[in-house]
């Protein structure tokens, strides 16, 4: 008795890729639109479904339309998986080699199931089509900078399944000539179980990589301020108490910059809120381009910002600062407003993160008392 039938094999496997399309269906309408890919990768599932019907279908439909465009449709679903992969990605796809890869597998399909009717003809054809479609997937996600969990497993299961048909491949050359894609023999039921788990498996991996990313996205929003870019104040606590320790334990010295632009009320008295908004936009671009890499900037307050510089001497962030008055002392295409900057580093030993703010400010509050657009020490 067989403990599989690879019909019942395929009619599960195309009603569990119908459901999948439409978890895929879902997520797409519900995730923001920056997750790419979710709109392919249902589609891709919907064909998977069409095609193993058809394939299921053999015996009641005639070969030619039930064998060839079969294994096209799921061809097809490999490719367009593939392209929301890219999509996700952010990558464009090129689909012209894989349109040749396709017609050609489909021509061959035909022409071993009408012309010189063979199952080796037909199995290795969608062996080698289906190999070249599953490795380029998870070769292109091998690529991909990100390595996460979600991805990795994505690249490994498609990787294992590109492994499988090419093994399949192999055993064409082995077997019995009258075997066929119903056929219960091991090697064809190890073939059709695992393209079923390939399936399954990549839609829970596919699923795993856009959480992954939707979590990301969400960190990122909750640590940016939305109108600047800037980080969060409860962020910038965060990076500094945890730049302090680290100054502690290697004998570094860091420094805050407490930045306030001069008379901003006026600026949205003056040209409105919107201009207002503008002007702090700049304003942050021009602070990033006078800091380096390892140097952070958050929002405070409302005009309010502090800079964190690692590993800068109290002479460094003088200079640092007196960079960042210079260039937003100078005109351009906004209402120009100047900046009062406080200066504090680690000077103590018992220094905590508030104390060290505590100078900053101020210091801050001293610029301005001296008349603003000038930098303090604290
Ligand atoms: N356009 C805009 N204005 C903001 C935002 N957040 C705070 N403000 C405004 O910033 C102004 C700050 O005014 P004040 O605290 O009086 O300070 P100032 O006018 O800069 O004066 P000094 O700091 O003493 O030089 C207020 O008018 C706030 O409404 C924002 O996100 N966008």
């Amino acid at each position: 008795m067989n403990l599989i039938d690879p019909r019942t094999v395929i009619i599960l496997s195309g009603s569990m890729s119908g459901l999948m399309a439409l978890v895929f269906y879902i997520l797409q309408r519900k995730y923001p639109t920056s997750i790419q890919g979710l709109g392919d990768w249902s589609v891709a599932m919907l064909i998977f479904c069409v095609g193993g019907s058809l394939f299921a279908a053999r015996g009641s439909l005639p070969d030619v339309l039930s064998i060839p465009f079969s294994v096209f449709l799921l061809l097809l679903g490999l490719y367009i998986g593939y392209r929301g992969t890219q999509r996700f990605f952010g990558v464009a796809p090129r689909p012209a080699p894989f349109a040749v890869l396709l017609l050609l597998a489909l021509v061959l399909e035909l022409w071993f199931t009408v012309v010189e009717p063979s199952y080796q003809g037909r199995l290795r054809t969608s062996n080698i089509a289906m190999a070249i479609l599953f490795g380029q997937h998870a070769r292109f996600i091998l690529q991909q900078p990100a390595r996460t969990f979600g991805n990795m497993l994505t690249a490994g299961v498609l990787g294992i399944t590109a492994v499988i048909q090419l093994m399949r491949f192999v055993t064409t050359f082995t077997e019995q000539p009258d075997y066929n894609t119903l056929s219960t023999s091991p090697q064809n039921l190890v073939y059709i179980t695992s393209f079923a788990f390939a399936i399954l498996l990549f839609s829970i991996s596919a699923i795993l990589m856009t959480t992954e990313r939707l979590l990301t996205e969400m960190e990122q929003l909750a640590i940016h301020d939305p109108l600047t870019n800037a980080l969060t104040r409860r962020h910038m606590h965060k990076l500094c108490d945890s730049e302090l320790s680290r100054c502690k334990r290697h004998g570094h010295s860091m420094a805050l910059l407490m930045m306030d632009l001069d008379h901003f009320k006026r600026i949205n008295d003056l040209y409105g809120h919107q201009q207002g908004d503008l002007v702090l936009v700049a304003f942050v671009g021009k602070i990033n381009a006078s800091l380096r890499q390892q140097d952070q900037l958050g929002r405070f307050g409302g005009e309010e910002f502090l800079a964190l510089l690692p590993q800068t001497s109290q002479q460094e962030a003088e200079m640092v600062a007196q960079r960042i008055c210079e260039s937003c002392a100078q005109p351009h295409d906004l209402p120009v407003c100047t900046v009062s900057i406080g200066i504090a580093t680690n000077a103590h030993a018992a220094d905590s993160f508030d104390s060290i703010l505590a100078r900053a400010d101020a210091a801050l509050y001293q610029a301005k008392a001296n008349g603003r657009n000038r930098i303090a020490m604290a």
